[in-house]
């Protein structure tokens, strides 16, 4: 695999944990794609597995060399053997599955929680004990190491322990910690934020198209601008504003577009958007919470 990601922390070499991955969906893939691109984890030191789909984990497998628990047993086995426990499965299934984890638990174990709107509250009253916990928010783009994660921990999670979430957190992306009362707000800047990037980008090709350009064309056009732009914020340190500034000529052709979107309220649908996101992420904590109670 190709180190291509652009990370905020040097990896310190190998953590030397073993990782268990409970829920092999996109966010567990990104993750572990992330940490073994980065040189942090050893493929042979992860294991994951789902709830049936055999297909999948042997799809993980091939790709990536990492273990994988196919049974009951063998999933017993890896959260019984696993020093960190990522909890990787969607809101809807959480309630259940925690239920299952917790006769597997054990002292010393650190449980980092990649799912929307679940508290760390809500994860202790599930598992029934009180564990070092990190609730994170990350982000697909941890696969290429160009991750953003948001990270909140329990009072249970030692200095050690901390630093070793952050280290991996940081070896595929940036990551800040938050209080708990902003995971939700970073669930609607970065969490969900690349999706509002695509579209963007899927509305941008699109129009290409059917101005003439031809489709791959358009669509190397598109991306290329969407990195560039990123890049420019980033590597000259200037403001998105003052960047804009630079493109839109006075009377020309950005501005005609700007006056577009401003008249469309471009900005306060993005405004809106984010909001509604963020409130999502607040409905489906309390939907869990009453599921729990
Ligand atoms: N996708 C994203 O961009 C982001 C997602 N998140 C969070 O990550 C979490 C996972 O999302 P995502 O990866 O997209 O979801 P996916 O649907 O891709 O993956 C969910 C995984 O959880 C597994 N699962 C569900 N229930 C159980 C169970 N009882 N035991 C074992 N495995 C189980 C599923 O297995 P099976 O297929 O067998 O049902 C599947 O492998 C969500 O909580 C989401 O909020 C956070 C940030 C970004
Ligand atoms: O859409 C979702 O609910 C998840 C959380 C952030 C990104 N995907």
């Amino acid at each position: 695999m190709t180190r291509n990601h652009q990370a905020e922390g040097a990896a310190d070499g190998l953590i030397r944990r073993k990782l268990c991955f409970y829920g092999a969906g996109s966010m567990a893939e990104a993750i572990v794609r992330g940490l073994i691109s980065a040189g942090l984890a050893e493929p042979a030191d992860i294991v994951m597995f789902n709830r049936a789909n055999a297909a999948r984990l042997n799809e993980l497998r091939d790709r990536y060399g990492v273990r994988i628990a196919a049974d009951d047993k063998a999933r017993e086995q890896a959260l019984r053997e696993a020093d960190v426990i990522f909890l990787c499965m969607k809101p809807k299934d959480a309630a259940d599955a925690l239920r299952r984890l917790s006769p597997a638990l054990r002292d010393g174990q650190l449980l980092i929680s990649v799912i929307a709107g679940l508290s760390i509250a809500a994860i202790e009253q599930l598992i029934g004990r009180r564990l070092p916990i990190a609730r994170t928010m990350p982000n697909t783009s941890s696969t290429i190491g160009h991750g953003a994660t948001g990270i909140s921990f329990n009072d249970a999670a030692s200095d050690a322990q901390r630093a070793l979430v952050l280290n991996m957190f940081r070896a595929i992306g940036i990551a800040r910690v938050v209080d708990e009362s902003l995971i939700n707000a970073v669930t609607a800047v970065s969490g969900s934020g690349p999706a509002y990037l695509y579209y963007m980008m899927e509305a941008m090709i699109d129009t290409a198209v059917s101005l003439g350009l031809a489709e791959d064309t358009a669509r190397a056009l598109t991306v290329q601008t969407v990195l560039g732009a990123a890049r420019m914020v980033l590597e000259t340190g200037e403001e998105p504003a003052e960047l804009r500034r630079k493109v839109t000529s006075p009377g020309g052709t950005t501005q005609a577009a700007i006056e577009t979107f401003e008249r469309l309220d471009f900005r306060g649908a993005v405004g809106q958007a984010m909001r509604r996101a963020a409130e999502r992420a607040g409905e489906m904590g309390a939907e869990l919470e009453r599921s729990i109670t």
